[in-house]
């Protein structure tokens, strides 16, 4: 489905990321790990179109991307949870959700302004979707609370509940465990799970090893912008080079 090829992107004349080459197919959980200023942020938004690659191919769903915008890649089905996303303040959880999907109607301002037959379809459209989106992140019983009241865990899901309403065919996760304590993780582990069970392909970036090795299939382990190490997560825990990427050279 994604399929990144000898991938560079240099900073300053410093590698940030450096003849990198990763693989996501379709139904898989990829992640992307890696210590400190390993380059996965870099990767990740060399994939979503947020920076452009100095060198390399990148190709989703059989498509050349690299030159895309980032909008014109999330058209093709890559959706985005960024990592520390804020919610709309002053808008319930439910509002939260919808307002996303707005891009998505057909009926212009004029029928939405006058509030036309049309315009009140699928406003109603929206709605039902983002119901559906919220019960499959199990935040159906908070959707008519204020979306910045909700703890950082909830704002967490509420986020993937908007990414979902654009049916990507390929989410990306930017480190969703970053900011959550232990039951909170957990929870949020449980969720991509489920994901998972459905059938959604997921790359996911994270600096939290014990988060991936429970979600992904494969793990891919990025250090100073190379990938060091790939393969399923009971491999890749046991491995000594990722192991001195994580902990330092032995002294
Ligand atoms: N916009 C930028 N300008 C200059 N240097 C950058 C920029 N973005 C990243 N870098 C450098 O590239 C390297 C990789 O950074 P990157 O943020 O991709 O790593 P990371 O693995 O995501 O780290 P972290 O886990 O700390 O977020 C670092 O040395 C960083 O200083």
């Amino acid at each position: 489905m994604l399929a990144v090829t000898g991938v560079s992107r240099s900073f300053g004349g410093v590698y940030a990321v450096r003849d990198v080459s990763l693989d996501v197919a379709e139904g898989e959980v990829c992640a992307v790990i890696g210590p400190n200023g390993a380059g996965k942020s870099t990767l990740f938004n060399l994939v979503t179109g947020h920076l452009a690659a100095d060198h390399g191919e990148i190709a989703f769903l059989g498509r050349r991307v690299e030159r895309l915008a980032p909008h014109r890649r999330a058209r093709l089905g890559m959706s985005i949870v960024f990592q520390g996303a804020r919610v709309f303040r002053g808008m319930t959880v439910r509002e939260n959700v919808m307002v996303g999907m707005h891009g998505r109607t057909r009926s212009g301002f004029v029928s939405a302004a006058l509030r036309l037959p049309r315009h009140r379809r699928e406003e109603r459209e929206i709605g039902r979707e983002a119901d559906a989106a919220l019960a499959r992140v199990g935040l159906t019983e908070w959707s008519g609370r204020p979306a910045d009241r909700l703890p950082i865990g909830q704002q967490r899901a509420l986020q993937l509940a908007r990414a979902l309403c654009a049916r990507p065919r390929l989410l990306l996760l930017d480190e969703p465990a970053s900011g959550l304590r232990g039951h909170e993780r957990e929870r949020l582990a449980a969720l991509v799970e489920e994901l998972r069970a459905d059938g959604l392909t997921i790359l996911l970036i994270e600096h939290d090893v014990g988060f991936v090795t429970r979600l992904a299939d494969r793990v891919v382990v990025l250090d100073l912008g190379q990938v060091i190490a790939e393969g399923p997560p009971a491999e890749i825990r046991e491995d000594p080079l990722v192991l001195a990427a994580y902990l330092g050279p032995a002294s």
